[in-house]
Formats: structure tokens, sequence, C-alpha cells
């Protein structure tokens, strides 16, 4: 059983794809005992990702998950369903990202809006992100451009962020911690 994100505590859990990253962020989000909000970023453009969403869904009923879809409006969304009472999970940051850079919106704007976002929020809140650098460098420059974006999102997310854990074959490794309180 993982620690709970606690009220108001940025989390980012990190991973490569079926690294278990999804799961481990929505136990993190469960163990708050708080209100339920799935942000999926997700869009689907063929009938195995409306499949894999549809398996998601299943999986996530009768567990008091409310769903909101922000492909894109994701700064408004984390703002507009952040609350005291409510942990936020955002699954993932890597496809948004994609539809960022698909709808040739100004990258470096949205991160800084979405930062905005995450630091003012009044509840937990749990992002998931892919760790995508570690193969060879890509051989078309938009491949490029998206490896070097995504490292820079996920280093300045885990800068604001309290706790951020690394998720490989499963199993969870804390790369930062909540400072403990000094009295
Ligand atoms: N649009 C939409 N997308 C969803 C919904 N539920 C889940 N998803 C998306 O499903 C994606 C995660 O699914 P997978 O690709 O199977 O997971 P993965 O990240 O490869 O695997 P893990 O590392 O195990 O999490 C996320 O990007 C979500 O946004 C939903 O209700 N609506």
């Amino acid at each position: 059983m993982p620690t709970p994100a606690r009220r108001g505590t940025v989390t980012l859990v990190l991973g490569g794809a079926r690294s278990g990253k999804s799961r481990f962020a929505e136990g993190l989000a469960t163990a708050t005992g708080l209100d339920l909000v799935y942000v999926a970023t997700a869009q689907a453009f063929d009938d195995e990702m409306r499949e894999r969403i549809a398996r998601h869904r299943a999986d996530r009923a009768g567990e008091g998950w409310r769903t909101v879809e922000a492909p894109l409006a994701l700064a408004g969304v984390v703002a507009a369903e952040s609350a005291p009472e409510t942990a936020l999970l955002v699954d993932c940051l890597t496809l948004w990202l994609t539809n960022v850079m698909l709808a040739d919106l100004d990258v470096e704007r949205e991160v800084d809006g979405l930062l905005a976002a995450i630091g003012a929020a009044q509840g937990p809140v749990v992002l998931v992100s892919n760790e995508v650098g570690y193969g060879i460098v890509p051989e078309n420059a938009l491949a490029r451009a998206f490896r070097d974006h995504q490292g820079r999102l996920n280093q300045r997310v885990a800068a604001i962020a309290d706790r951020v854990t690394l998720v490989a074959a499963g199993l969870p490794l804390d790369l930062k911690l909540p400072k403990e309180p000094t009295s």
C-alpha cells in the first residue's frame, strides 16, 4: 500500500510504457480517502486506443472516480477541479505534451500555465509522465524536439513536486520525498 499523497501535495510519477506507473499513481490518489478526479489527456485516434481507454474506464468503475478529459486545456481543468477535498490524478503529461505539439501551440507558454495551475492547486495532485530519453537519438527532428520538451517538462514538474517516484517493472523508486516537518 503506497503512502498517500497528502492534502495540497504535488506528486510526479515517472516511468516507461507499461511500467505500472498509472496503477501506482492511482494507488496514491485513492489512499488519500478524498474525492477522486481522473484527468485523462489521451485522445482515441484508432480502435486500439478506444479499446484501451474503455478498459481503463472499466478498471476504474466502482472505485469512486469521476473522469474529466483534458487533451489540451489541462491547466484550466486542474484549476477548475482542484479542491481541498479532491485528489486529482493527471494521466498523463506525455500525451498532453504530444497534443500541445500536434496543435502547434507554444510549448513553453502551455507548460508555464500548467505549472502555475499545479502550484496553486488546493488539494493533492498526482501527475503521471513518461521517461522517454533512454533510447537512441531519434532520426527525425519532431521526435528529437518532443524528447527534449518531455525531459524539460519532467524536470520542471519535478522541481515543484513534493514527491517524485520512478516506477520500473511495477516497482516504485522514490527520487524525491517530502521534507519532514522540523518541529
Ligand atoms: N480520453 C481518455 N483517456 C483515458 C481514460 N482512461 C485512461 N485514459 C488514458 O489511458 C492512458 C494510459 O493507458 P496505457 O497507455 O495503457 O498506460 P501506460 O502508460 O502505457 O502503462 P502504465 O505504465 O502501466 O501506466 C493515459 O494516457 C490516459 O489518459 C479516459 O477515460 N478517457
